[in-house]
């Protein structure tokens, strides 16, 4: 039984690896039930690496990660059950050319459910009316814009009516219009569902003002994790030269060669 207090992810003291590396260690974290959570970093920080521990595709080394006060299980029946619980929108959004608008938001129900053909209908036009986009339904995905291609993945990632949501990059490739919308989405699906939501970006300046909490990683750990004003008052040397995009400081830059032209 899940416990009626457990937060929607709880990671103790956990550390991730990858090709045998210690890519994060030290992780503690609570991500409340209803909450929007930002997971922010420089490139190359761990953030897919953290994302990986969540989706259960990657194990913990060490330590412990709960979702909803479950431990990720072992085994590939019991955790294809746990994801039917994660909704995930990645960066590509995934969707199926050879299928309609309807059809791509349709084929997790299909895959998962045995539905009646009119209740999987009824429940994909939800979708995608929650997306604002049932208009498009018998669309197909070439004729969608690259922000409305995002909100039919979005759809899609709640086609199951996954308790928590995760978003990988959700911003890119979006002009600054589509990218308001998106996030505006966000925040609007993850009050009205009762969802818990945790973004991971690096779009500082869009994600924090839908955000509950923020956390920065950074040289293998977490640097922050409170609320996005206590983050911006922040005078953490990491937090600032992740925030301020200065190339100098204690995060190491892989400076690019000199330019053309440029004095030695
Ligand atoms: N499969 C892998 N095997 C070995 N190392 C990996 C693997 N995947 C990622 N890494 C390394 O782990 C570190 C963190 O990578 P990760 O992709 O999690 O960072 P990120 O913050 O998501 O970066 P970005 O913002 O550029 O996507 C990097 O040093 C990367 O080279």
């Amino acid at each position: 039984m899940t416990a009626p207090a457990a937060p929607a992810v709880h990671l103790h003291a956990a550390r991730l690896e990858r090709g045998g590396r210690t890519i994060l260690s030290g992780l503690d974290l609570v991500v409340p039930k209803g909450s929007i959570t930002a997971i922010l970093g420089p490139s190359g920080s761990g953030k897919s690496t953290l994302l990986a521990a969540l989706t259960g595709e990657l194990p913990v080394a060490a330590g412990t990660l709960e979702i909803f006060g479950q431990p990720i299980p072992h085994g590939a029946r019991a955790l294809l059950e746990m994801r039917k619980g994660l909704g995930v929108l990645l960066q590509g959004n995934g969707l199926l050319t050879d299928l309609t608008v309807a059809e791509n938001v349709a084929l997790p129900l299909r895959t998962h459910t045995k539905l009646p053909e009119p209740v999987l209908q009824a429940l994909v036009r939800m979708k995608l009316h929650a997306v604002g986009l049932l208009a498009a339904a018998d669309a197909w995905p070439r004729e969608l814009s690259g922000g409305m291609a995002r909100r039919v993945a979005l759809a899609r990632a709640l086609a199951l009516d996954p308790p928590l949501m995760l978003y990988d990059e959700p911003l890119t490739g979006l002009d600054p219009i589509a990218s308001g919308v998106i996030m505006s989405l966000i925040q609007r699906l993850n009050r009205s569902l009762g969802l818990t939501s945790i973004i991971v970006s690096h779009h500082v300046h869009e994600t924090l003002p839908i955000c509950d909490q923020a956390v920065v990683i950074a040289s293998g750990r977490i640097v922050f994790a409170g609320t996005p004003a206590q983050l911006q008052s922040s005078d953490d040397p990491l937090v600032r030269q992740f925030l301020d995009g200065q190339p100098d400081g204690p995060i190491p830059f892989d400076a690019p060669t000199r330019a053309y032209g440029e004095a030695a």
